[in-house]
């Protein structure tokens, strides 16, 4: 294509997305990711969406809850995600999230540079750290923070522009907390298991990180991806959206979208639950695209052991018809890191 040239993904790296876009550059070399063609989603069966689960209705000892709490195992097994609601959280304030960081992310970009990562640091505002040679780069900017515990947390990231950035997202830390605690406890129970199975291995002081995604527009997006195809790492990690889709899940060799509801919160297994689960839950593959029309924002909240904790198989997941396939595992966010680093899955790694 016209203009192509093949700057190192260092430098390219050093230059943000929506840098490029404001002087109206094309997507170089490093960028072009996409070989699967077409653009457009799969229409989809009405049955085969991805589920939405309604939280409220787990907690009361009405029929309906083990109705939900079958629904909820029968998502996390066959999509590895599912659409949360009623988790008591406002929408009034995942609104409030979506304009920080869409306030954040509109401001000139020496505001924004205050807080830049270095190439290849993880923390604060700029892109992955440079991938491994022939790797593609993503279409995304983003602002990367650890949230959780709070003394892991690197204030000089933190934005002090728009005013209640930082209040916001210690508000949103918070209520994460609770909503992390609510979806291990039943996902625990969807799996007949003890309810704090789960919140055991990862233990009090797991982490949550927030990234900031924003997917700027994209004159070809035909040939580039806001964010290559990949599992995450993670336990599971907990997704808004704003109303521009673009996030897709890999089910049944296709590719679906996942609609943008207001309200609601992606609920995606990372590949540590598939671990502990004994492969039960799935960790889907999944990618964002690019439109040319509108940009895109979403938060992910990425919930992970603590570190140094050795996480496995639950026992009772382990019987004579299913056998253990997965060992026991410690710091596997490295080991993750150092596969996506390569475009690969890390997962085989932890297998028996
Ligand atoms: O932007 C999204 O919707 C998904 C982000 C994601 O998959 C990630 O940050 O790992
Ligand atoms: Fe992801």
């Amino acid at each position: 294509m016209a203009g192509v040239s093949a700057l190192p993904a260092k430098i390219l790296l050093s230059k943000r997305v929506q840098e490029m876009v404001l002087n109206d550059e094309e997507p170089q070399k490093p960028y072009i990711s996409r070989n699967d063609g077409t653009n457009e989603a799969i229409p989809r069966p009405p049955s085969d969406l991805i589920p939405i689960i309604d939280l409220s209705l787990l907690s009361s000892s009405e029929p309906c809850s083990a109705q939900e709490l079958q629904r909820l195992r029968s998502a996390l097994c066959s999509w590895g995600c599912f659409q949360a609601t009623g988790h008591g959280i406002p929408k009034s304030f995942l609104d409030k999230i979506r304009q920080v960081a869409r306030d954040f992310f509109e401001q000139p970009m020496e505001e924004k540079k205050r807080h830049a990562k270095g190439v290849e640091e993880f923390e604060g505002y700029g892109a992955d750290p440079v991938p491994a040679e022939g790797q593609s780069l993503d279409w995304s900017d983003r602002l990367f923070l650890n949230v959780y515990p709070e003394d892991r947390r690197k204030h000089k990231f933190w934005p002090e522009n728009p005013k209640s950035f930082r209040e916001v997202l210690e508000e949103y830390t918070s209520r994460m907390q609770i909503f992390t605690e609510l979806v291990s406890k039943a996902m625990a129970k969807s799996l007949n298991l003890e309810a704090d199975c789960f919140l055991n291995q990862f233990g009090k002081q797991a982490t949550l990180k927030a990234r900031f995604n924003y997917y700027s527009p994209c004159q070809r997006p035909d040939l580039v991806l806001g964010l290559r195809a990949h599992a995450d790492g993670s336990g599971y990690t907990i997704i808004l959206q704003d109303d521009v889709e673009g996030l897709q899940v890999f089910k049944d060799e296709r590719w679906f979208t996942v609609p943008a509801i207001s309200d609601a919160l992606l609920v995606l297994m990372g590949d540590q639950m598939e671990i502990m689960t004994n492969g039960v839950f799935k960790s889907p593959v999944h990618r964002v695209l690019t439109t040319s029309e509108k940009e895109r924002i979403s938060v992910a909240v990425f919930y992970a052991p603590e570190p140094n904790k050795e996480i496995g198989p639950e026992e009772g997941l382990i019987n004579e018809e299913r056998k253990q396939i997965y060992k026991k595992v410690k710091e596997y966010s490295v080991v993750h890191w150092e596969h996506y680093q390569q475009g690969k899955r890390a997962i085989h790694v932890a297998k028996v």
